[in-house]
């Protein structure tokens, strides 16, 4: 049987609701925990988790050119490393062995409880171990509206912004994933209008809607990879929380750029979105003036339009949406971002994180950080309980969704979404 894994006809001998994230088209991959303890690769289907190693120990994927344990693994780094080919391969035959005019599976039922759960009985791990993280800064939007805040309303892009995708080293060791507490970070700030800093809990606790893409082994020390041929490095894509500490930020970040205001918790969604089931929502990016110098030129259509939203839930209260977004508004594409940061000979590894930057729009409804949103603390959000934000409280809960919808057929991200508990450092 050959199949295209992205035909939006296909249907699954699996139920897949309406509207779910997770059509036999999406099959996206994770590692999960199982209840009987066992850790393992899987992907999706609907609400089913699919134990990836139980396939492949079952004899599903001969053929693919896989090592015996590539699956029974607790984070996705070796089957990224196996490179694009595998990925396809794997997710064509996912998609084959799922299809509702395939019987192998679909009649075997030892072979269906040996692979096949529910996916409240699975426990989400992160799905890969993240050797380096790196955060852009590639939101025109975002950028000028925090340059007016922060700096000059009238130059509030900075010079190099329209020719470098801006960015820093974040931190790798803080990288969890959703369903993970944080805890408010307490620091150093300096109060309006003081002279000298203080010390306490952060008072201004800000998300920042982002995704993020992972990367395979993509070049060897003083090498780098030509934005044309970026994409075939990209393993796939997640959705990211880059939790920020506005007031920490503001203290410190001067002149080296965020430290300890970002480090202590960024938070992506479990399932990893490979860029061949975007590949119906590929869209052109944003015109670039002036030009970008000739590394940084790409042809063809290097973006995605994904529909980005994120809510705000306090303790046992409902929900609200407070941001709608989307991917396709990123002035700067991945595969810039990853020729960029590769121009000098910068080495990449299989599992590295590359956050997207806080992805805003032209409207205020659109803005991707409560620090836009409410310009600064300046114009509070009201929330269904009767309560107001300007920046996140104790307990709050922020959830953000990614997906891709057009007439034919919806591929989701599903969600990342963690509490703030309180602080808890004593000084
Ligand atoms: O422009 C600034 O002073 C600060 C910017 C940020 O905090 C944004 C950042 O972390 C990068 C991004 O997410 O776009
Ligand atoms: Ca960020
Ligand atoms: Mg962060």
């Amino acid at each position: 049987m050959t199949i295209n894994a992205n035909d939006p006809n296909r249907k699954s001998w699996l139920n897949v609701e309406k509207n779910s994230d997770f059509p036999i088209q999406n099959i996206p991959f994770g590692v999960f925990i199982t209840q009987d303890d066992i850790i393992t690769i899987g992907t999706r289907i609907g609400n089913y988790a699919i134990d990836l190693s139980a396939l492949q120990m079952l004899g599903y994927f001969k053929g693919i050119d896989l090592t015996d344990d590539v699956f029974l693994q607790d984070s996705l780094n070796d089957f990224i490393s196996a490179g694009k080919k595998t990925w396809r391969a794997v997710r064509n035959r996912v998609a084959e062995i799922f299809d509702l005019n395939n019987l192998d599976l679909q009649n075997n039922e030892k072979h269906r409880d040996a692979v096949i759960f529910a996916i409240d009985s699975v426990e989400m791990q992160l799905p890969v171990l993240i050797g380096d993280y790196t955060d852009f800064y590639s939101s025109k939007e975002h950028a000028t509206n925090v340059g007016k805040m922060f700096r000059d309303p009238e130059n509030a892009l900075l010079p190099n912004w329209l020719h470098i995708p801006v960015g820093y080293h974040g931190r790798s060791s803080t990288v969890i994933p959703s369903g993970v507490p944080i805890k408010r970070p307490v620091g150093q700030t300096l109060p309006k209008g003081e002279t000298s800093p203080v010390f306490g809990p952060s008072k201004r606790l800000d998300f920042e809607l982002e995704t993020g893409f992972i990367t395979t082994d993509a070049n060897l020390l003083g090498e780098h990879i030509p934005v044309d041929e970026a994409e075939d490095h990209i393993f796939g894509m997640v959705l990211l929380n880059d939790w920020s500490a506005r007031d920490i930020q503001t203290w410190e970040y001067v002149p080296l750029g965020p430290f300890l205001a970002k480090n202590f918790a960024t938070s992506i969604s479990p399932w990893v979105i490979t860029l061949d089931a975007l590949e119906p929502f590929r869209v052109a990016s944003p015109a670039q003036s002036p030009t970008p110098l000739p590394y940084l030129q790409q042809s063809g259509n290097r973006t995605f339009d994904i529909k980005l939203e994120v809510y705000i839930t306090p303790k046992e209260k409902e929900s609200k949406l407070i941001c709608e977004s989307n991917f396709k508004y990123l002035y700067w594409t991945m595969s810039q971002q990853l020729a960029h940061h590769t121009i000098n000979g910068c080495k990449v590894n299989s599992g590295d994180l590359m956050g997207s930057g806080t992805i805003s729009g032209t409207e205020p409804n659109s803005y991707g950080s409560l620090l836009e949103l409410t310009w600064g603390g300046t114009k509070p959000i009201a929330l269904p309980d009767g309560s107001t934000r300007t920046f996140i409280e104790d307990y709050d809960t922020i959830t953000m969704k990614g997906y891709c919808q057009n007439s034919d057929i919806r591929i989701g991200f599903g969600e990342v979404s963690n509490m703030l508990l309180p602080a808890s450092v004593r000084f």
